[in-house]
């Protein structure tokens, strides 16, 4: 277990340390979260806006980008899981971290609401000067049928709409590491990841940085990538609140660890869901690019809330 606090200039290290202490002595005594498989109330799993109004939005951004000021917006939709009781934090991480092996699963808590993920995109990874990352964006389903599964994944390696958005993103990267980096690298060809309901194109990219930039500050140059964003971003950047018609919160947001050295890690929070009492927002995005079709990318919203909704629908 890794426990992090924060701490300010005047704290006292050793009080602190004792806070730390009682805390995992607390938790010794907690109750072990418990995941009810079948609850006796069926939870009510709502789209806050009707998905008609997420395939205009999709409509909208494709003008734009014909019109030729833009190459890309991410567009994300939210549902809601009103469930019979409270949901439970510790408990949907336990069967998340089951389910997604690969991913970055995480819960942070503020106040009464907890935000709870299974994320496959890491957004930034520093280690002296050694930085990593990687271009995801481009996807497609999965089939428990594995011929079919390797067909989805070649149909993906060959679609030219999902390989120029994957391109976009791995351009904006390289452009955003170059000043900071001796070399920026990275294969020609995308491969194609697999998590539990969805596959994506990938590509890893390393750089070897010139100076020792904090992970915070490497982390602050990428996000947003256009795998949640937009290219030019300056142009997406106004746009997705406006088509979207919600607010963001935590999702899409870079969440990590630094230490002392100021190396760590940083995934961006996809896949996740704002608990707050019977209430669970999920979130999931598309990135729109000029051949998106709305009804396919309304789709693939549904594919990517297929992450967390069996977890939190029952
Ligand atoms: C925006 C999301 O996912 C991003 C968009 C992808 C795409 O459009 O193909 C793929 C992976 C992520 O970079 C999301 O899951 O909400």
């Amino acid at each position: 277990m890794t426990l992090a606090a924060r701490v300010c200039p005047d704290d006292d290290p050793e009080a602190l340390l004792a806070a730390l202490r009682a805390r995992v002595g607390a938790l010794r005594f907690d109750a072990l979260p418990l995941w009810d498989p079948a609850p006796t109330s069926r939870a009510k799993v709502v789209s806050v806006m009707p998905p008609a109004h997420y395939e205009q939005a999709v409509a909208r951004a494709t003008e734009r980008i014909a019109a030729g000021d833009l190459q890309k917006v991410v567009l994300a939709r939210e549902v809601d899981v009103h469930a019979g009781a409270d949901h439970d934090p510790a408990a949907t991480l336990g069967v998340l971290r089951e389910a997604f092996p690969s991913c970055f699963v995480f819960a942070v808590g503020r106040g009464d609401a907890t935000l709870v993920a299974a994320s496959p995109e890491l957004l930034v990874r520093r280690d002296g000067l050694r930085a990593g990352t990687l271009a995801l964006a481009g996807s497609t389903r999965r089939s428990a049928e594995p011929s079919v599964d390797r067909h989805l994944s070649e149909q993906l390696l060959r679609s030219a709409k999902d390989r120029e958005e994957h391109a976009i993103v791995i351009r904006r990267i390289a452009e955003a590491l170059s000043p900071l980096s001796v070399w920026v690298t990275a294969p020609d060809e995308p491969v194609t990841v697999q998590v539990a309901n969805i596959q994506h194109l990938a590509t890893p990219i390393r750089a070897q940085l010139a100076r020792p930039v904090s992970v915070l500050s490497l982390a602050g140059t990428l996000h947003p990538t256009p795998a949640v964003g937009g290219e030019p971003l300056a142009t997406a950047a106004p746009m997705i609140p406006a088509l979207e018609g919600l607010d963001r919160g935590w999702y899409a947001g870079p969440v990590g660890w630094v230490d002392t050295n100021e190396d760590g890690e940083f995934c961006v929070a996809l896949r996740c869901a704002l608990l707050r009492g019977p209430l669970a927002r999920l979130y999931a995005g598309v990135g729109v690019v000029r051949e998106s079709d709305p009804a396919a990318e309304l789709a693939e919203t549904d594919v990517k809330l297929q992450a967390l909704l069996p977890v939190l629908s029952g």
